[in-house]
């Protein structure tokens, strides 16, 4: 029987569960490409609920122990005496989320001689060492598409939020203040304007079509050309890569994964040659970006605005700058664990499981690294040497 090692983030503050906002959540037929939502056998949590903290236990703890298997669920995992670490060295599956990652280093997969799976709860499977999991044998695998959508939303709403500056404008409201000249001095529509992405995979491209009602230029870089016809329907500009693009826009938006490709990609040269006061906005992976250069873009004009929820490491310490630089509209790692994208994300890890101790091949579009090479989702989209 297998140990399956967990860490998830923890609890509410205020005590688990927290009160249920609203009953149930809508149905979904299928992802926007009529993928195939999580398909388990059985659900033992409630849509809605609070599943991605230590508490939550992705609603697996039922299935897994009915099966004869041992959970263990931590949120410790930092540290050479972490909890995680202790529990590492005889485990023989580690879930994660991108939002409380477990560093799965090459010296922990050194220490691992059981392991065999590293599946994320989630997409983006940067903190596992792709290189070291094709070395050693581990397959990788993510729920893909179960929180495109919600992340798409968020960069939407990050956008409008900078480019009509409505956080410090929310902030003056709440303050008792009713200093208009401040709010506007920062402000800006939307339309006319010239929106880009760096990748337009699933979230990538869920952004270009959610905000071509807003009467902008829609731009876009990405390994993959996207079909003929979505270019002509949303009036799409290629250009073959990001150094080619960012001049020519007022927004940028990154939603690449985090590979040797894309590290440090944002960086003094690359924003240099962005338009004076343009917009960044990273949802992909903080590394993407790099940290002093976002600041002194910020500080110097060149950038109006930065707003993400990804940082490193996870969580980031309480002196990181990017939560002090100017004109910033960062939160923590959420985007994408939204109540609605946790029942999706806990129902596809269950239904990973039940496909890897049930000797049935994982679903390809969720696998990232197998059988010593990148496969599946992780071929398409990540390189070696991440
Ligand atoms: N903030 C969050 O909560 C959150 C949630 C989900 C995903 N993400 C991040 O977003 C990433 C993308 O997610 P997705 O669902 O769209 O994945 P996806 O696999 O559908 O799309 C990724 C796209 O990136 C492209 N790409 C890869 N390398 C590139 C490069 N060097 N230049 C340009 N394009 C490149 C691929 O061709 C692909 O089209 C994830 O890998 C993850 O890092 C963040």
């Amino acid at each position: 029987m297998a140990k399956v090692l967990c860490v998830l983030y923890p609890d509410p503050s205020g005590g688990y569960p927290p009160p249920l906002v609203r009953d149930g959540l809508p149905q979904l037929e299928h992802y926007p490409d009529g993928q195939t939502l999580p398909s388990p056998s059985a659900i033992d949590f409630t849509p809605g609920a609070l599943l991605g903290s230590v508490s939550g236990e992705l609603g697996l703890r039922r299935f897994l122990e009915d099966a004869g298997h041992e959970l263990v669920v931590t949120a410790d995992k930092d540290g050479d005496n972490s909890e995680f670490d202790r529990h590492l060295a005889d485990a023989d599956v580690v879930i994660s989320q991108p939002f409380w990652p477990a560093y799965l280093t090459a010296e922990r997969i050194e220490k691992a001689p059981n392991l065999k799976l590293a599946l994320t709860a989630g997409i983006g499977s940067d903190h596992v060492d792709l290189d070291a999991a094709i070395a050693h044998g581990v397959t990788v695998a993510e729920v893909t598409y179960c929180n495109s959508i919600s992340v798409a939303e968020h960069v939407v709403m990050m956008i409008l939020s900078l480019v009509r500056n409505y956080l410090p404008s929310n902030r003056i409201a709440s303050e008792g203040g009713w200093d208009i000249s401040d709010c506007v001095s920062r402000a800006f529509d939307l339309e006319g304007m010239d929106v880009g992405t760096v990748a337009a995979g699933r979230i990538g491209l869920a952004v270009l079509r959610r905000l071509a009602p807003f009467d902008v230029r829609l731009h876009y870089t990405d390994r993959h050309r996207l079909p003929t016809e979505i270019e002509q329907e949303l009036n799409l500009t290629f250009h073959e890569s990001a150094a080619a693009m960012v001049p020519h826009c007022d927004v940028v938006t990154v939603n690449a994964p985090l590979h040797s490709e894309t590290r440090g990609m944002f960086d003094d040269d690359l924003i240099a040659t962005m338009r004076r006061g343009a917009y960044l906005i990273n949802t992909a992976r903080g590394l993407i970006a790099d940290r002093e250069a976002v600041v002194r873009a910020l500080e110097s004009g060149q950038l109006a605005g930065y707003a993400g929820d990804v940082w490193y490491p996870q969580p980031a310490p309480p002196d990181h700058p990017w939560r002090s630089m100017p004109n910033h509209g960062m939160t923590p790692h959420i985007s994408g664990s939204t109540l609605s994208a946790q029942a999706r994300y806990a129902a596809g890890t269950r239904e990973i499981l039940e496909s890897f101790f049930g000797g049935t091949p994982v679903r390809d579009e969720y696998l990232i690294v197998d059988g010593g090479k990148l496969a599946g989702a992780g071929a398409h989209s990540y390189s070696k040497g991440g």
